[in-house]
């Protein structure tokens, strides 16, 4: 049995994992933080990390950058692994992820689903193949207008997986409305449409000459990032210090 405290327990995420995991016999979640006490989720639920002295044996974390500095203090002080799904940290922050998983296991992952991290692996192929050839890049992301951050972390991450792939040769481009000059060939733009309750969708647009290879996800419900992060703590649970991914966990 998997012992998780649910970081964000009372959000949008917090509460379908909370109740995948009430369905699941190999897991529990034995305690939540939340500054929103507000709801009765059968676990006790702490409005200071700090005052969590419950045992466990791995965190999720579907919360907001600003909770995440202290997450990771705690999960180092409690010698707790960490699942860190909360996208939008800046980089004093990842740079904080980086040197606390030298203490901790810590799972990062912007997308928890298996479309995401395999499109992830697809994308360094295609790159490999449309970038020599002269094709454009960029991504367009949507997602519900309750989200904070923009672009999604996701968005990010797929741009890394092909920049990663061609050894950093593209610079992100996030707004064109200031400058009045075409497109560089080494620009990647992304760009982030907000509104409803869309749940996420990502295209990956690779343009060429009289031709368009687009790579498209989409997400019909949070549940396929509460699966997979509730697959990523019962995997994580147990692992000595370090930064792992969803690709370790996919295989
Ligand atoms: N990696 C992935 O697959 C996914 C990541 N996300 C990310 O997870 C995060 C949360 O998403 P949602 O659940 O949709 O948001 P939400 O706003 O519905 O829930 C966030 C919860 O965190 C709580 N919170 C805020 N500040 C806090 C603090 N200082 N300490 C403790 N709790 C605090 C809020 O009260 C709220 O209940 C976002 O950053 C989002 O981008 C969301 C879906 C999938
Ligand atoms: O805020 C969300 O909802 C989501 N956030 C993640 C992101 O920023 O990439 C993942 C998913 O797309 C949903």
């Amino acid at each position: 049995m998997v012992r998780i405290i649910m970081h964000g327990c009372n959000g949008k995420m917090g509460q379908v994992i909370t109740g995948l995991v009430a369905d699941d016999p190999n897991a529990q979640i034995v305690a939540g933080i939340d500054i929103a006490d507000n709801r009765d989720n059968g676990y006790p639920v702490f409005t200071d990390i700090k005052k969590c002295d419950v045992a466990a044996d791995v965190i999720v974390d579907f919360a907001a950058a600003v909770a995440v500095d202290a997450l990771l203090d705690y999960s180092v002080e409690k010698q707790i692994p960490v699942v860190l799904c909360t996208t939008g940290l800046s980089d004093e922050q990842l740079a904080k992820v980086k040197e606390c998983s030298a203490k901790v296991a810590i799972l990062k992952s912007a997308n928890m689903s298996l479309g995401i991290n395999t499109l992830m692996k697809l994308l360094k192929d295609a790159a490999n193949v449309f970038a020599p050839a002269g094709y454009d890049i960029e991504i367009v992301e949507k997602h519900h207008n309750q989200k904070v951050d923009a672009p999604s972390g996701t968005a990010i991450a797929l741009a890394d997986s092909i920049n990663e792939a061609r050894g950093g040769e593209y610079e992100y481009v996030y707004d064109r409305s200031q400058v009045r000059k075409k497109r560089d060939k080494k620009e990647l733009g992304i760009s982030a449409v907000r509104g409803g309750t869309i749940v996420g969708e990502h295209e990956v647009i690779f343009a060429g000459i009289d031709e368009v290879i687009e790579f498209k996800h989409t997400a019909y419900s949070k549940s396929v990032f509460a699966k997979g992060a509730v697959e990523a703590a019962k995997f994580l649970a147990g692992k000595p210090a370090g930064m792992y991914d969803m690709a370790d966990v996919i295989g």
